[in-house]
C-alpha cells in the first residue's frame, strides 16, 4: 500500500456523480498533480483527501491508517488554496504560527518553527508585516509556510498559483517544488495548467469527467497519451484521419500519401496524430500548403493546411535559415516515434 492511498473514491452531489471510482497511490515524498479541465472533479477529490467532503464510497488511507471518517484537523494535512486566505489582522509570523498555537505548541518552540519556515520560503525578515503589505506571490509563500509549519504528513495545493501573474507563477512553482523536495513531503497539486503540471510533477493524473484518464510521469502523459482526451488536453496535437491499408504491416494512407508505421494497427479507421515539434517538412509525406508563419523568437511556428484543416509545426529558430512562404506547397512527415495512433 502506498503512503497515501485513495481507494475507489466516489462522490455524488444529490443525483449527480462527480467522482467515479477514483484510485490512486501516492508514495512518500512524491509530488503528484491532478490536471484537468474545469469541473472534472479535481478539487472534489482533493477536498475528500483533506476531509472537507465525505466520500459517497471509498476510503482515504494515510500511512496505513484509514482517515476517511476523521475531521480535517485530525488528518495532519496542510493545505494551500488559490486565494491566499491569510488572516488579515495577524502578522506574517502570527499567520505562520497559527496552526502551532491551536495545536498547543509552546511559545518558544513556535517562534523557532516560524523563523525556520520564514527562512524556508525566503522571507526571513518579513515576520512583522501584515498580509496587505506583501505582494501576491509573497502572500502565497506565507500561506505555504503556514501550511507546512505544523509538519503535516501530506501537503495539498489547490491551484495555488492561479491568482498570480505569469512571471511570478513560474518562479513560485519552481520554489514550491524545491521546498517540497527539500522536505520530501508527499504532495498533491491541483491545476488546470498543463505546463505547470508537466514542469514540476513526479507524476500527473489527468482527470476527465470525474475519472482518472491516465496516471503517469510527465513524459509518459505527453509522449504516450492513453486516451484521446489526454492526447488533446495535454499539449497541441495535429490529427490526420487515416485509412489503414495493411494492419499487420502498419501501412496507412493519409491524403493520398502512404505511410509505413513500425507497429501493427487495428483494422478499423484510425487517426494519425503528431505534436507540432514532431512534424517536419520533408521531401515526401502528407501534402500540405503553408498558410502562415509566426516567428516566436526561439521557435518558428508554421501553420499549414492539409485537406482544408489546419495543422501546426514548431521548429527551433536557426539564424540564417529561410522561413517557408505562405502558399508554398510542401510535404509533412514525422519520425516513427513522433506518430501517435488514436482510435477513430
Ligand atoms: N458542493 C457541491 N454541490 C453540488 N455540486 C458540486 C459541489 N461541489 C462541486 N460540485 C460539482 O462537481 C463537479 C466537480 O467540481 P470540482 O470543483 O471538483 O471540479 P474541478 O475539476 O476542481 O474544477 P475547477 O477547476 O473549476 O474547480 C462540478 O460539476 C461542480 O459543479
Amino acid at each position: 500500500m502506498s503512503f497515501l492511498t485513495l481507494d475507489h473514491l466516489q462522490k455524488s452531489f444529490g443525483p449527480t456523480r462527480v467522482v467515479h471510482d477514483f484510485d490512486l497511490g501516492v508514495e512518500k515524498g512524491e509530488f503528484v498533480s491532478f490536471l484537468g479541465p474545469s469541473g472534472c472533479g479535481k478539487t472534489t477529490v482533493l477536498r475528500m483527501v483533506a476531509g472537507f467532503e465525505t466520500p459517497t464510497a471509498g476510503r482515504v488511507v494515510i500511512d496505513g491508517r484509514d482517515v476517511t471518517r476523521l475531521r480535517p484537523n485530525q488528518r495532519q494535512i496542510g493545505m494551500v488554496f488559490q486565494s491566499y486566505a491569510l488572516f488579515p489582522n495577524l502578522t506574517v509570523a502570527e499567520n505562520v504560527g497559527f496552526g502551532l498555537r491551536t495545536a498547543g505548541v509552546a511559545r518558544a518552540e513556535r517562534a523557532g518553527r516560524v523563523a525556520e519556515m520564514l527562512a524556508l520560503i525566503g522571507l526571513p525578515d518579513l515576520g512583522g508585516r501584515y498580509p496587505w503589505q506583501l505582494s501576491g506571490g509573497q502572500q502565497q509563500r506565507v500561506a505555504l509556510a503556514r501550511a507546512l509549519a505544523p509538519r503535516p504528513r501530506v501537503l495539498l495545493l489547490d491551484e495555488p498559483l492561479s491568482a498570480l501573474d505569469a512571471k511570478i507563477r513560474v518562479s513560485l512553482r519552481n520554489q514550491i517544488r524545491e521546498i517540497q523536495q527539500q522536505l520530501a513531503i508527499t504532495t498533491i497539486f491541483v491545476t488546470h495548467d498543463q505546463e505547470e503540471a508537466l514542469s514540476i510533477s513526479d507524476r500527473i493524473v489527468v482527470m476527465h469527467k470525474g475519472v482518472a484518464d491516465q496516471t503517469g510521469t510527465p513524459a509518459q502523459i505527453y509522449n504516450q497519451p492513453a486516451t484521446d482526451f489526454v492526447a488533446g488536453f495535454v499539449g497541441t496535437l495535429n490529427r490526420f484521419p487515416a485509412e489503414v491499408l495493411d494492419p499487420a504491416r502498419g501501412l496507412v494512407r493519409v491524403e493520398g500519401a502512404e505511410i509505413a508505421l513500425d507497429r501493427s494497427l487495428p483494422a478499423g479507421p484510425i487517426t494519425l496524430a503528431a505534436r507540432p515539434e514532431s512534424l517536419r517538412i520533408a521531401p515526401e509525406g502528407i501534402p500540405a500548403e503553408i498558410a502562415g508563419v509566426e516567428f516566436l523568437g526561439s521557435v518558428q511556428r508554421l501553420r499549414a493546411r492539409v485537406a482544408g484543416r489546419e495543422v501546426v509545426l514548431d521548429r527551433f529558430n536557426e539564424p540564417g535559415s529561410e522561413l517557408p512562404r505562405p502558399g508554398a506547397r510542401v510535404c509533412l512527415a514525422a519520425s516513427q516515434a513522433g506518430w501517435l495512433v488514436l482510435p477513430g
